[in-house]
Formats: structure tokens, sequence, C-alpha cells
């Protein structure tokens, strides 16, 4: 297929139709990130829309997450970077290379500009989202390191200390983030290689986080997916398909913030990385797991009764206490205990290796897409800290927050309205 038609092909926006920003079914004709013919069924998401992908996109199985720090002191060049990353993300998405020449066809005497491993892959339902640190805004010591001070939302504010905390500064906080989703993890980490590839000298891998296994469902149309607890994780999310819910909890609205109004239509990304002991969660009783977590292992089904998607009953008496123990995961971070807030999760599993004894290095990244983090993140952390039965099997070894503007159309770059 000609360069040509493979842009009429993909420039059409071919088959998008569904949930929020959109979902696209790429056809047997699609190229895979400008190669060999990508296989027919592979998912695109288009790029462009009111809010960015990657947040009620239904959730991909893999992910590769990274966070940047920005080396330059120049607000040109960061411009420069943000638009060069819309560019390649727009085209990464659609099946195609990270720049227009792709990763064969170039100068023999120059860099391709992509790396390659993508050749003959489809887009395997690629989303990329991007977002803004603190320290983008002021440094530590408070420097206003590219004009942007004024613009800082008051709601991005570093995240506190909280109780099991055992944070790893080399795998927190960050200027920039980028999530990248995919159904192949081949397709997630060339998207991540390819756009720090193209910021070689504006910024610098901060530190990353490879996932496997979504832990949420952002869609009704998914099933529900298990961690690695075992538990179905997911259930009471909030879901593409509940608008209203989606306007009240996760996305950034007129008049939330008056240094921040270039965030509407955006949402705050908080990441934290969760350490799980699953030797010693493995030795528990059925019967105490259940109760840690206040659902059953099989269904998910609260422990009051009904089905997975039924109401927990967290009135009704057990053996000596209600049948929800109180200090239940469930019954901690629910609204009803937390003045109604409700965070749409897209958290992924990880095993990093093992550790220094033999145990598995794995755990949960968790990563939550919120209206307000001091509303609807920081209160429900915080009880989960003092109060989580769960908390003895977790340690939290990494912690970032990041604004995530709102969407881009054809000719704008991520977070221009910050710039203006
Ligand atoms: C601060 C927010 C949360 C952190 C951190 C967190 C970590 C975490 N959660 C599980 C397992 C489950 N979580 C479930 C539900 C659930 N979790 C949070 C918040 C945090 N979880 C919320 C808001 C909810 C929904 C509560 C509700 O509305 O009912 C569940 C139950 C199934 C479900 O609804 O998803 C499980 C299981 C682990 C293992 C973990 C850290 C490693
Ligand atoms: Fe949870």
């Amino acid at each position: 297929m000609s360069r040509v038609s493979r842009r009429t092909l993909f420039g059409a926006g071919i088959g998008a139709v569904g949930v929020g920003a959109g979902l696209g079914i790429a056809g047997a004709e699609a190229v895979g990130h400008d190669g060999a013919p990508a296989a027919a069924g592979s998912r695109t998401y288009p790029f462009h829309g009111d809010h960015q992908a990657g947040i009620v996109t239904p959730a991909q199985d893999r992910l590769h997450f990274a966070a940047f720090d920005v080396t330059t002191d120049s607000r040109e060049e960061l411009v420069a970077l943000l638009k060069a990353w819309t560019e390649a993300a727009a085209r990464m998405t659609q099946g195609r290379s990270a720049g227009p020449v792709g990763p064969t066809e170039g100068d023999y005497d120059l860099p391709p500009d992509d790396t390659g491993e993508a050749i003959g892959l489809p887009a395997s339902g690629l989303t990329i989202t991007f977002g803004f640190g603190p320290t983008l805004f002021r440094s530590e010591d408070g420097t206003d390191r590219f004009g942007l001070a004024g613009k800082q939302p008051a709601a991005l504010a570093p995240l506190p200390h909280f109780p099991g905390d055992d944070l790893d500064p080399a795998r927190s906080d960050g200027d920039l983030c980028v999530q990248a989703c995919a159904d192949d993890p081949q397709v997630a980490v060339h998207a991540i290689r390819n756009l720090a590839r193209i910021g070689f000298g504006t910024v610098a891998v901060r530190w990353s986080q490879l996932g496997f296994g979504r832990t949420s469902s952002t869609s009704t149309s998914q099933q529900t997916p298990r961690n690695l607890f075992g538990f179905k994780d997911g259930t009471a999310n909030v879901k593409a398909e509940e608008r209203r819910a989606l306007d009240a909890h996760v996305w950034v609205a007129d008049g939330d913030d008056r240094a921040g109004d270039w965030m509407v239509g955006g949402s705050y990304l908080t990441a934290r990385r969760v350490n799980m002991t699953v030797e010693v969660w493995d030795r528990q009783p059925l019967g105490d797991q259940e109760k840690f977590i206040g659902r059953t292992k099989a269904e998910g089904a609260p422990l009051s009764g009904g089905g997975e998607f039924h109401r927990p009953d967290f009135t009704m008496k057990g053996d000596g206490g209600p049948i929800i123990p109180t200090d239940s995961h469930v019954s901690v971070v629910h609204p009803d205990h937390n003045g109604g807030v409700r965070m749409l999760r897209r958290g992924y599993n990880f095993v990093d290796g093992t550790d220094a004894l033999g145990g598995l290095n794995a755990g949960l990244f968790f990563l939550a897409f919120v209206r307000d983090p001091r509303t609807h993140f920081i209160p429900v952390q915080n009880s989960m800290a003092h109060n989580d039965a769960m908390m003895e099997y977790l340690k939290f070894t990494g912690s970032a927050l990041f604004a995530v503007p709102p969407g881009t159309r054809p000719g704008e770059h991520v977070g221009q309205a910050l710039f203006a």
C-alpha cells in the first residue's frame, strides 16, 4: 500500500464509533506501524477528541507508563516537544510509525524516525495519554521554570505522605507523564520508547512501569478482571457509560479552579505503585481473604449477598459484627463512607522479578482519574491507610500526581491552552 493510500485510510478515522473518546475497529487492509498488513480486527481509538483517550477507553490489557524530567530551561523547546509528541502519538495510535518517513525508508546516514519493533503489528487499541506534574509549574525550591506558575491549579499539589508509604524517589513524581495502553505489550513499549527518543535532549525518563492484566473495567461491555490477590477488581468502578458520574467525579468542570481553566475537560491522575506480599496472602484462609476484601472470591459479590453488581449492605449483621467487616477494603473505600466520592480506576498488575528473599516483587500499579485529588483521592487514601485491614499486605513504593489536560483537535498540541 502506498503512503498516500495509507494516509487516506487512517485520516478518515475508519470505523470510529462507540464510547467516550470513540472506539474504532480497523479493517483487514490496515497497515501496522508502517510495514506489513496488520491483522484484521485490530482496535484503533481516535487520538483527537474532547477528552484524551486512555481514560474512559475500555481498559486494554497492557501498560507502559513513563514519567519524565524536563532537562531544558527553554519554554520554546518544551512546547516544541509537546508538538512533536502530539504528532507522533496521533500517528502511532492509528497503527502508523512514529515519524513520517518510517523505520526502514529513511536516509542510510541518519537514524530512522521510528525504532521498528512495531513493524507489522496493528494498533492493538493503543492509547497515549499525557499529563503534567506539579514540578513542571514550580520546582521544589519554588522556581517558576517555564512561566507556568500562575497557571498551576490548586489541585495539582504534590500528594502528602500517607501512613504505609515507603516511597522510592526513583519511582515517584515527574514533570511529565505518558500512559501508553495497548492489547500488545510490544506496541505499548514501542510508543514510550519512541516518545523518549523524540524527547532526547529535552526530557529524560525518570521512571517507568510495565503492567500486565488490567485490574479494572472502564466499560460495562468488559468482564471484571482479577488482581494478584485473585479477587475481581473493577466491579464498582466508574464506567464510560455513566455520563453523569463522569461529570461529577472524573472530568474537571468550568469554574472548578480559576488558575486551572486550561484543565476543563481534563482530569487528575494519581499513580501509586503498591507492592503486595502475595506469599503471605496466599497462606491466609479463603474466609479471611474474603473478609479483608469484603467480597466473595468466586463471584466478587458483596458479603451481604446478591450477585457481583449488588449494592453492599453495610448494616447487615454477621457473627459478632457487620457481615461486611468495617475494616474490609470495600467498606473503607466505599463512597457511602467517603462523602459520596468515586474515582475511575485504571490500574494494572505488575511483577518486576523477585526480591532479595526470593519473594515476588509484585503488586498493583494503581492508576485513578479524578476531578479533584483533594476531595476524591487524598481522603480515601488516608482512610485506607488508617482503617483498612488489607494494608497489612501492602507497601506503597511509588507515588505521583499529574494533571491530564483535555483532548486535542487536529492541528492542536497537547496542553495548548496551558501555554497560550
Ligand atoms: C485510594 C484508593 C484505592 C487504592 C490505593 C486501592 C488499592 C487496592 N485495591 C485493591 C482491591 C480492590 N479494590 C476494590 C474496590 C475499590 N478500591 C478503591 C480504592 C482504592 N483501592 C475503590 C474506590 C473501590 C470501589 C469501592 C466501591 O465503590 O465499592 C475491590 C472490589 C471490587 C471493585 O469494586 O473494584 C478490590 C478487590 C487492591 C488489591 C489494592 C492495592 C494493592
Ligand atoms: Fe481498591
